[in-house]
């Protein structure tokens, strides 16, 4: 079996391309670790979690310079925490320390009446290492099956207007000024200006269905708290890519989140970059030049809140249609400390080839 000494050239080239300044500083550039973590999202039963994370291990035999985390659901998190033991992982694999589980949220309040919430303090308690938190499903893609959006939407619907219309006009003390302005609202000739206002609202209120960047805070800030480092996500969606309101939005998302972590916590935080419209099957993976230029941009932003030495040595993940056959290109980007794997994750084959990025042997 080949060492992993690819890996270990991935901290030279790094620190020889960019960090020298920060290795004369701080002396141990091996400290930014490739951290290739899986997001299994809503799929996989406790037992399945266990095989599929025996495959990978199976597949990633003694491969130690990189850190792998893995994002069951919250119920395979019990089963998959007592399998991932370090021990256990050492003598049957031969995997170090570097194996962590990962939840996939959390909720920021302790205790109380919080029904289907689970607490960081409830993760902590069962060995969870690291929480996702601000994944763009939850930001906003949920909306859409949470959300009131749709429904009241449908409430501009033309059909609907004229049935509301119905019943006022035999109520007596109907107000003749709404009266007359749904008439106008609902006659043919608006047609067009009806199905606009009402996709306009629907789209607005699904995207304000999700997780705000003030409840992200306080879950960043919970799950400090108890222990659990922070995987925060961010990115932005197609619309303010093509508006070129990239930076603005990833500005918005990050300053919030991080006015909660001091400067000793910061590195219980890892970034990962994950551009919205390059998640899940069918989209198409950011181009090198559009993840280095987000990447640069965030480590500034880290300098800009604690100075070099954090920056350079908190990590920044890609996340988006990271495959086997991308893995490598995009960790030879200067500035990208790992990978959020979505679908990939779920193949054992295709997540320990991620994991053994650059190796020259492939998984056998
Ligand atoms: O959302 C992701 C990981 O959190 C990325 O998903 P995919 O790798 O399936 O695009």
């Amino acid at each position: 079996m080949k060492t992993a000494s690819v890996h270990r050239n991935y901290y030279r080239q790094r620190t020889a391309n960019q960090w020298q300044k920060i290795e004369a500083e701080i002396g141990d550039p091996g400290a930014i670790r490739p951290f290739l973590a899986g997001n299994w999202k809503m799929n996989v039963i406790p037992r399945s979690g266990v095989a599929l994370a025996a495959r990978i291990f199976d597949l990633c035999k003694g491969v130690k310079d990189v850190d792998i985390g893995l994002a069951p659901p919250f119920t395979g998190l019990s089963t998959l925490g007592d399998y991932i033991k370090p021990d256990f992982l050492r003598t049957e694999y031969g995997l170090g320390r570097n194996v962590f589980l990962l939840a996939q949220d959390t909720f920021f309040e302790s205790k109380g009446a919080f029904t289907g919430e689970i607490s960081a303090e409830m993760l902590a308690s069962i060995g969870v290492d690291r929480v996702i938190i601000g994944h763009s499903d939850r930001r906003t893609n949920l909306g859409k099956y949470f959300g009131f959006g749709p429904s009241i939407a449908k409430r501009l619907s033309r059909s609907f207007l004229l049935q509301e219309l119905e019943v006022l006009r035999t109520k007596e003390d109907a107000d003749r000024q709404i009266l007359a302005a749904l008439e106008h609202l609902a006659s043919e000739a608006n047609q067009d200006v009806l199905t606009g206002i009402q996709r306009f609202l629907e789209e607005e209120l699904i995207e304000r269905a999700g997780e705000s960047d003030e409840v992200i805070q306080k879950k960043v800030q919970a799950s400090l708290a108890h222990g659990l480092q922070v995987i925060l996500c961010v990115g932005e969606n197609t619309e303010a890519r093509e508006t070129h309101e990239t930076f603005n939005l990833l500005d918005r998302q990050l300053r919030p989140a991080f006015e909660v972590v001091s400067p000793r916590t910061a590195s219980e935080v890892v970034i990962a970059y994950e551009p919205v419209w390059a998640v899940g099957e069918g989209a198409k993976p950011a181009r090198l030049e559009q993840i280095s230029e987000v990447h640069d941009f965030i480590r500034n932003l880290i300098m800009d809140l604690y100075g070099e030495q954090i920056a350079s040595t908190i990590r920044i993940l890609y996340g988006g249609n990271v495959k086997p056959d991308n893995i490598a290109e995009i960790m030879s980007i200067a500035g990208v400390d790992g990978a959020l794997v979505g679908g990939a994750s779920l193949k054992a084959w295709d997540f320990a080839q991620i994991i053994r990025f650059g190796l020259d042997c492939p998984c056998y």
